[in-house]
This record gives C-alpha cells, sequence and structure tokens, in this order.
C-alpha cells in the first residue's frame, strides 16, 4: 500500500544524473590493459556502496595486480576526465523544478564522495542541485558508517531536514538495488527507477518501479501533481 510523504530524498548516480554509464566507462578503462571486464553482475553488486568498499572489491573480485589505493588513484584520474560532462537523466530536471516550486523539502544521499560530486555538478548542474538543500555524501560523512544496502545515509540524510520529519514521511528515489534495500532497511517508500538490465526480480522491494523518472505521478504519494 502507498502511504503520503512530505520530505523526498534523492540519489544521485544513475537517478538524477548518467554517471552509472560514467563509472562503467572509467572501470574498463582502467581494467582492459589487465585484459579484465567490469561485467554488470559485478556493477551490480558495487553500486551505491562506498568507493573504498568499491575499491578492494574490485581489485579482489578480478584479481588486479595493483592495491585498492593504486586502484582509487587511477580511477580519480578518469573521473576527473568524464565526470565534468555528465548528463540528467530524463525527467530529473523537471520533477525537481516541479516539487521545489510546490515547497516539497528536498535533500540528496549520494553513496559518492564531496569531492565526486564536485566533479559531477560544477560544470553543468549548479543550478538544479541547488534546489536540493539538505546533501549527504556516503563517501565521505563520518556518520554514514556503513554504504548502502545499510540504511545509515537516508537516516543521516532525513535527519538534515530543520523539521526532522519520521522516516515514512520519506519518500526516496533509487535506481540501485543497493539503495532500495537501504531505504526500505530505514523505514521509507522507494520510487526505483533501475537500469534496464536490472532482473525484475531483483526489483520487487520497491514501492514503485518506473522506466523513467518522466513516468512519475506524484499525487500518488500525497505529493502536489503537474499542472502542464
Ligand atoms: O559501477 C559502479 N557504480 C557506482 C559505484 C559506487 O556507487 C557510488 C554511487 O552511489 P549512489 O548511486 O548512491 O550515488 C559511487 O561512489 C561508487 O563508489 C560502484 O561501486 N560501481
Ligand atoms: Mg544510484
Amino acid at each position: 500500500m502507498v502511504k503520503p510523504v512530505t520530505h523526498v530524498l534523492f540519489d544521485m548516480d544513475g537517478l538524477l544524473l548518467n554517471t552509472e554509464d560514467l563509472y562503467t566507462v572509467a572501470f574498463q578503462n582502467i581494467l582492459s590493459p589487465y585484459g579484465k571486464e567490469y561485467t554488470f553482475d559485478l556493477k551490480l553488486k558495487l553500486m551505491g556502496t562506498q568507493s573504498q568498499e568499491t575499491a578492494r572489491a574490485i581489485v579482489s573480485e578480478l584479481k588486479l595486480p595493483m592495491s585498492p589505493e593504486e586502484f582509487i588513484i587511477e580511477s580519480k584520474k578518469q573521473f576527473e576526465v568524464l565526470f565534468p560532462d555528465s548528463s540528467l537523466m530524463p525527467g530529473a530536471k523537471r520533477l525537481i523544478e516541479h516539487l521545489h516550486k510546490k515547497g516539497i523539502p528536498m535533500g540528496l544521499a549520494t553513496s559518492s564522495s564531496e569531492e565526486s560530486y564536485h566533479l559531477k555538478v560544477h560544470k553543468h548542474h549548479q543550478e538544479i542541485f541547488s534546489l536540493l538543500p539538505f546533501k549527504t555524501f556516503g563517501s565521505s560523512d563520518p556518520n554514514v558508517k556503513k554504504g548502502k544496502p545499510h540504511p545509515d545515509i537516508f537516516i543521516v540524510a532525513a535527519s538534515k531536514f530543520p523539521d526532522h520529519p519520521k522516516p515514512e514521511q520519506c519518500l526516496v528515489f533509487e535506481d540501485a538495488v543497493n539503495g532500495v534495500k537501504a531505504a526500505k532497511a530505514a523505514g521509507m517508500q522507494v520510487v526505483m527507477v533501475p537500469d534496464p538490465r536490472v532482473d525484475k526480480s531483483l526489483t520487487e522491494e520497491a514501492t514503485l518501479v518506473l522506466q523513467s523518472l518522466e513516468h512519475f505521478k506524484p499525487e500518488i504519494f500525497g505529493l502536489p501533481p503537474f499542472e502542464d
């Protein structure tokens, strides 16, 4: 059953920005010289995790001849080239602008670091992200002890709203299976917009599954409807 909400929390990578595709390119660029492949199965396990965890898992799963620290250094070089030209996902701008106009409190709950956030947002997307005033960076925030699928990030993100909403008042938007699990574990409802390669059986925990943010109808969750 769907219940009305008052506050909204957005994931970033793969939900608001096309940066999941860019992570795939970045990691594959590092792996190709070693003849290794960043498969979607491995990606699925890592989407939404904290960056240290990501590096450790890739190095160990693919038996790379480098340390996780070296992998992080190589990743940063790739990110500096790829992230500044990230694009907004379809429907993201319209939805955020609409909820802002209607005075709905909104926050960002991304597992990426603050440094990585700036690379992704600084050049093209500052205006739209300024409409999400309450931001939590899971790989930089000491209060986020464990990455998604653990609930920490959404609990910390909700605590930043000045009126301290209860978890059931918050609606989370996520693309990743780990993100949906994290939001549910925090006691929140979740709209999932998964990568089309995600098996349907892995989307069942979400409150609602959409192909695109463009299909979201705010009134389903008691939020003001679009007027155009
Ligand atoms: O292919 C991947 N994409 C994304 C991640 C991780 O997911 C985080 C982004 O998560 P979110 O969707 O919560 O912003 C990144 O910081 C990165 O560590 C990953 O490990 N592998
Ligand atoms: Mg995501």
